[in-house]
């Protein structure tokens, strides 16, 4: 377990190159069994879809449009893609309706100055989606759990409450992986969404279908939660932006499962997700109540920050490689900043990546929360995953094949408390301040999100410990966004994560507009005849 470069050893070698083969084969067999059978997506015809959720608001309070028309606009797209995507898994449409005709009442009535609005309710009348983990009034709340699917949130999750305040209107639920713990998103409550740039591929998980929402603009924006990836994945494998905050700043009341342990409140983050940079501050400054931590409110000059990028976790076992079209990225990107900026970004290799996986296992066990198998009954018991794989082959369970398999394998790995634990909770803090010295006040760190685009569905069985890319950065307890970067050679949206000290998450920002601005950011899907 010392320090000695792991990468280096033969048997290391061996690994890797069985991994590649058995990942070409899966590649291959994916491929025969999905390929060529896409769906084709419907146009987006309606030209308000493409305008952010600030620029839509701003039309609502000074008249231009009214909310009702921005609500029926987004329930038309919904009713077009659903069927295609099944992104979109429970609505309020009748509710949001009055809600919309309130918002525009205020707006017609003049009672309060447009400046004031801004202020106070910065997307009056603005429709927004949730995934279905994070309850809304009335609305199923999940998770993906069969066993809950005839349970209705009694009150709205503290997150929802907050951006009602702010004037945004709840519309609908959106699709999640079974207990939010996986990266593709398919149940046996909802079934299973399809990625809009090509719907034999997954859209990621656990806020899977909020990240194909947003990509297919079936909302003006969304909100996800993320405790390995989970908005920063979704947001790759569907191309829009998704921030994961600094911990603790936006609350997680209402979010299903809650975490289990002090440290689990800290690793899972609560975030916006949506097609255009511009809405991730205003988002960001409603759902943390523009918390003092973040001075969100304070300017950013981009030539003051320093850049540091790693291509690659120096080719951890049991890892895809990272394609060659997202380690392109990364050259791009120091170009522009030199061109434009005259900016040098700092190419750097911090070893620990390498144990990401390992990491992320061990500090997410806790000493006395309740285990996957118990949380699989809604806490009413625990799964005998051995039976319930005998009902999986013959399609009587109602659980998903990696959420059995995940009982299989948790108990696999370290233990809570032993001498691997304690050794990988210990790499943990070393690699967290090597991290924070490295990124100090002004410093952002730009890695690959993952080391592929979307896989075939199913795929992402055959390389469960790709999450890992995000994994790590959630017990490294760092804020970080997702920066869309275009379209790779097979047509699915690639990108990068910005990375950020805690409290910086206006550079992390910062960084994901300059990037849009000069690569494109989201990409509308393309119609695939
Ligand atoms: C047949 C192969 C089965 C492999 C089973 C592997 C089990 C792996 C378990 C957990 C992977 C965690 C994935 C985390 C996904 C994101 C979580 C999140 N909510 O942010």
């Amino acid at each position: 377990m010392g320090e000695r470069d792991e990468s280096k050893s033969y048997s290391h070698r061996i690994s890797k190159l069985i991994f590649a083969f058995v990942e070409c084969f899966f590649q291959f067999l994916f491929g025969l069994v999905y390929g060529g059978a896409k769906e084709a997506m419907p146009p987006i015809k309606d030209l308000l879809l493409l305008e952010s959720a600030s620029a839509i608001a701003l039309k609502i309070r000074t008249k231009k449009i009214t909310s009702e028309q921005v609500l029926d606009s987004f329930i038309e797209r919904i009713k077009e893609v659903n069927p295609v995507l099944n992104c979109v898994v429970a609505d309020r449409f009748d509710e949001a309706k009055k809600e919309a005709q309130e918002a525009d009442e205020r707006v017609r009535s003049g009672t309060v100055s447009e400046e004031v609005l801004a202020k106070e309710k910065p997307f009056l009348g603005v429709p927004f989606t949730t995934k279905d983990c994070i309850s809304v009034k009335g609305l199923i709340h999940s998770s993906g759990l069969f066993c809950r699917k005839h349970i209705r949130a009694e009150s709205d999750a503290a997150v929802i409450e907050l951006l009602k305040k702010a004037g945004a209107i709840p519309i609908g639920l959106t699709n999640v992986s079974e207990l939010c713990m996986w990266w593709e998103s398919a149940n046996n409550v909802h079934g299973r969404s399809n990625n809009p740039y090509d719907t034999t591929r997954i859209v990621g998980g656990s806020s899977g279908g909020e990240g194909c929402a947003q990509a297919c603009a079936a909302s003006a924006f969304g909100i996800g939660s993320d405790i390995g990836g989970s908005i920063r994945m979704p947001s790759f494998f569907n191309g829009i932006f998704g921030h994961m905050p600094t911990p603790l700043t936006v609350p997680l009341a209402g979010q299903y499962p809650e975490p289990v342990s002090d440290e689990q409140r800290k690793f899972l983050r609560i975030g916006p997700m949506c097609r255009r940079a511009e809405d991730l501050l205003p988002l960001l400054k409603v759902i943390t109540s523009n918390s003092p931590r973040l001075r969100l409110d304070e300017p950013v000059d981009l030539k003051k920050i320093k850049f540091y990028y790693q291509e690659s976790d120096g080719g951890s076992k049991m890892v895809s490689a990272v394609a060659p079209d997202i380690k392109a990225l990364f050259a791009k990107v120091a170009k522009h900043l030199e061109k434009a900026h005259d900016i040098k970004a700092n190419k750097v290799n911090l070893k620990r990546f390498n144990k990401s996986g390992p990491i992320w296992f061990a500090n997410m066990k806790s000493e006395s929360g309740p285990t996957f198998a118990e949380q699989l009954t809604n806490l009413e018991g625990k799964i005998n995953p051995w039976w319930e794989l005998v009902k999986w082959v013959v399609r009587k369970s109602n659980h998903s094949l990696v959420a059995i398999a995940t009982c299989l394998v948790e108990k696999s790995g370290c233990s809570y408390g032993d001498e691997k634990y304690k050794y990988l909770v210990s790499e943990r803090d070393q690699f967290r301040f090597e991290m924070s010295d490295l990124l100090g006040k002004d410093g952002v760190f730009l890695y690959p999100t993952h080391p592929t685009s979307a896989p075939y569905h199913n795929q992402p069985l055959a390389k469960p410990f790709n999450f890992s890319y995000t994994g790590i950065i959630n017990v490294l307890k760092l804020p970080a966004t997702h920066i869309p970067m275009g379209l790779d050679r097979n047509g699915l949206p690639i990108g990068i994560q910005v990375i950020s000290n805690e409290e910086n998450d206006r550079l992390c920002i910062a960084v994901a507009r300059e990037l849009e601005k000069a690569f494109g950011g989201w990409v509308p899907p393309e119609v695939i005849a």
